[in-house]
Parts: structure tokens; C-alpha cells; sequence
């Protein structure tokens, strides 16, 4: 008998050995497991088979990457600073997002993923924040691994919303890895905790019945050692348990 609940994580489209595959970074699927959840990659096709992979899973991860989503997606021209794509993951998430709400599937998005949720929503995306006057840099800092994804700037959560829900506290501390930031919120959206500078660093979407929650930081780090990615890891997974059970037939009389 499955006892985990499955969970969906996108993949980037990358070359291995001069041959097309999809890659996901350790730290994603590690955190999946780190609380029981059991992950599943989820290739980045455009072939309409979102809706068949979705059916059978119980949850939704959309990680981060060093790839942006195009800007013609949300109609902006390309600033010189934004040179890395992922049209084959771009083509896959927009259609993703949409089967994954339709189904009511729970949904942690994380940094790329945080964008794309604004852009599938209609809004739209700075592409180099360190350019926007009053913007903070909000690009990872130079040094090793513990360095750059450790907690850099602060965060406000919005009171009442779905992110202080799960977490009491009015601020944390967040790491900041991403050059790209939310400009325009898509409509439909709402803000959950924003930055000092203004930037707008975890959303939700209005009225959705379960979890559906993306953060511009990165929780898959070390959650456990640190509270609010704990919390919104714990509140995924038990939103993910209980799209499971309700999935699962019981037996009579259970
Ligand atoms: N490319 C976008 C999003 C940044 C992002 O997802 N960074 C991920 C770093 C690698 C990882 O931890 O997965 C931007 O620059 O804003």
C-alpha cells in the first residue's frame, strides 16, 4: 500500500553528454523526502501529457533554475543582463500550472517557479533588478554553497494571508539567489510577503481552495534548520497527505 504522497517536480531541459535530458537538483527532491513525500521528475514535453502526469500525483513542485522565463511571454523585450533560457520548461510550466489548479493539486512554487506562476497569471517580470532604481541586488552572493543560500535579506509577511497561516511570525530572513523579480502582480494573484525595497517575495492565488503558494527564496535549503521554510514545508506535504487520501478509495466501512 503507497504510503507516500506523490509529488510532481518540473524538470529544466539540459544537455548531458551532447544528448537533450532533464535535470532536477538534488536539494529539491532531498527536501521532498525530508518530509515524506515521495518525489516523481516530471519531463518538460509540450505534448499535452501535463494532465495524464498530474492525475496521478498528489502535489506540484516547480523549482528554481539559473534559466528566466522568456520575456516575450509576458511581452517585454530582452534586457542585455538576461541571457539564459528554458523554452522547452517555459512551453511546459504554462500549460502545467493551469491542469495542476484545475485539479485542485496542492503547488509549492519556488524562485523560477515563483515567476512563472506571476507570468502564467498574466504579469510580469523585471530581468534585472539590480537595474531598477530602489531595488535592492538581490543576486546570490559570491562564496561556497553555505554562503550564497544563506539568509540574506529580510521579509514581511502580509497579516491574514495564506504564508502567515502557516507561520506566526511577522518577519523572517530569507536567502536571495535571483535576478529577476515580480514588476506587475498577474491579476488574480496575491502578495504574501514582500522585501524591504518593496519586492514582492512570495504570492498565492486568490481564492484557491488548497495550499497554492510560491516564494521567490529558497526553503529546499536546509528546511529543517530554518523555521518558515519548515513551515512551508510541513504545510505542503500535509496538504499533499491529504490530497492522497482523498484520492485513495476506502475500503467499505473504513
Ligand atoms: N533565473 C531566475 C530565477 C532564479 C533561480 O531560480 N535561481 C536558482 C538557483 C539554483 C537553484 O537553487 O535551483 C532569476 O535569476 O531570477
Amino acid at each position: 500500500m503507497r504510503t507516500r504522497p506523490l509529488v510532481g517536480v518540473i524538470a529544466c531541459r539540459r544537455e548531458v553528454e551532447g544528448h537533450p535530458a532533464h535535470m532536477v537538483t538534488d536539494k529539491y527532491l532531498a527536501a521532498l523526502r525530508d518530509y515524506s513525500l515521495a518525489p516523481v521528475i516530471l519531463p518538460v514535453w509540450e505534448d499535452g501529457m501535463e494532465r495524464d502526469l498530474l492525475a496521478s500525483l498528489d502535489g506540484l513542485l516547480l523549482t528554481g533554475s539559473y534559466t528566466n522565463v522568456e520575456p516575450q511571454r509576458y511581452g517585454a523585450e530582452r534586457a542585455p543582463e538576461n541571457t539564459r533560457d528554458d523554452p522547452h520548461r517555459d512551453a511546459a510550466v504554462l500549460r502545467l500550472i493551469p491542469a495542476a489548479l484545475d485539479l485542485g493539486l496542492p503547488l509549492l512554487g519556488i524562485c523560477r517557479g515563483f515567476q512563472e506562476l506571476n507570468v502564467v497569471f498574466g504579469g510580469t517580470l523585471h530581468q534585472a533588478l539590480q537595474q531598477v532604481p530602489g531595488r535592492l541586488d538581490h543576486r546570490e552572493p559570491e562564496g561556497d554553497r553555505e554562503t550564497t543560500y544563506a539568509p540574506s535579506h529580510d521579509i514581511t509577511l502580509v497579516p491574514g494571508g495564506r504564508l502567515a497561516a502557516l507561520y506566526s511570525a511577522p518577519t523572517s530572513r530569507v536567502n536571495s539567489l535571483h535576478q529577476q523579480g515580480i514588476a506587475e502582480l498577474g491579476p488574480g494573484l496575491v502578495a504574501e510577503a514582500v522585501a524591504p525595497d518593496g519586492q514582492i517575495e512570495a504570492i498565492s492565488v486568490a481564492g484557491a481552495p488548497g495550499f497554492v503558494l510560491a516564494v521567490q527564496w529558497h526553503p529546499e535549503w536546509k528546511p529543517r534548520e530554518h523555521p518558515l521554510h519548515d513551515a512551508l514545508f510541513l504545510g505542503f506535504a500535509a496538504a499533499c497527505q491529504a490530497h492522497r487520501v482523498a484520492r485513495t478509495p476506502q475500503p467499505l466501512g473504513a
